[in-house]
């Protein structure tokens, strides 16, 4: 399978900025797709969403060690670079950009990007440092492959948010683009801790997007936000989960919401089943 590969892999962001200069001075545009491996359909589909912008596409794989907790799973999250080549090939990507550790992170450093705004609660406060090193790894990458545009799934919504944020913020030149979520046909967002699921908790799992879309239809139809998100709590916790959060939240700022006069309104949920953490979200439709 791998001798048939056209894709190019490199390790080091030397090689990373030669092949993007040489792009650039032929004229092409450069889309990096930033992921930390287990590639799935959620992936290639940012992968696919990106040939409408550049006729180059760079996949970034690294598992960011900064954006785990030392009680997360940083050790168990999946690793599977061979297949994950294959998949990125087959989408018609054109480099990957497999950094180790020690490439992003070499001995003395010492930087960590600061957030407020859309960076405050709902994930932040059960990861508290989650997004400062999402934040920082995704500027390095920015910086490093200085793509013309990055992409990045709605399916991690705060994240979307923060990195549009961070990278405005920054005057970094690049547009980000969020990618709708790719779902399995029970409507389970894909992501690659569904792994972690036992037969069980896999069957109870697409209540999570069951509880959101009864809570936006019944916002959509005019009635109460906070009853709406009150009674998609209930849905989630009967179906056998330990909620973190589900919040109605301003769709670009995150600021609390009480109605729908506050703006277009994204539901946010968070919710623990068995030894999995699951994250899933939806916008209320205008
Ligand atoms: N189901 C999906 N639909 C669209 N985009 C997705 C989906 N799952 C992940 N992505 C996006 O792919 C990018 C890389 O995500 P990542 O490698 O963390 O995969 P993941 O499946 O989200 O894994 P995790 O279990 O760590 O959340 C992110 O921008 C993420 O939002
Ligand atoms: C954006 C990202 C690749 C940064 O490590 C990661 O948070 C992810 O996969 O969503
Ligand atoms: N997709 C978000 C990466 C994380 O949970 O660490």
């Amino acid at each position: 399978m791998s001798t048939a590969r056209t894709i190019r892999t490199v390790h080091t962001v030397s090689e990373l900025r030669e092949q993007v200069k040489a792009w650039r001075a032929a004229g092409e545009r450069v889309a990096l797709v930033p992921t930390m491996g287990a590639l799935h359909a959620g992936h290639v589909a940012l992968m696919r969403a990106a040939r409408s912008h550049a006729e180059r596409i760079v996949v970034s794989i690294f598992v960011n060690p900064t954006q785990f907790a030392p009680t997360e799973d940083l050790s168990r999250y999946p690793r599977t670079l061979e297949a994950d080549l294959d998949k990125a090939d087959a989408a018609g990507v054109d480099l990957a950009f497999v950094p180790d550790a020690a490439e992003m992170y070499p001995e003395g450093f010492s930087t960590t990007i600061s957030l407020t705004g859309p960076a405050l609660g709902l994930e932040t406060d059960f990861r508290p440092t989650h997004f400062a090193g999402v934040a920082t790894v995704v500027a390095k990458l920015l910086l490093q492959a200085a793509p013309d545009v990055a992409m990045f799934g709605e399916k991690d919504y705060q994240q979307l948010q923060v990195v549009t944020r961070m990278a405005r913020d920054l005057d970094i030149p690049v547009r980000i683009v969020g990618v709708p979520t790719v779902r399995e046909s029970d409507g389970l967002a894909l992501s690659s801790r569904n792994v972690y699921l036992s037969p069980e908790d896999r069957a109870a799992a697409p209540e999570l997007h069951r509880a959101l879309s009864g809570a936006a239809a019944a916002i959509a139809y005019g009635g109460n936000v906070l009853s709406a998100v009150d009674a998609a709590r209930r849905t989630v916790t009967a179906a056998g989960f330990q909620l973190d959060y589900l919040e109605a939240r301003h769709a670009e700022t995150l600021a609390p919401v009480a109605s729908r006069e506050q703006g277009p309104i994204r539901l946010l949920v968070a919710a623990r089943i068995g030894a999995t953490r699951l994250i899933d979200n939806l916008a209320v439709p205008d």
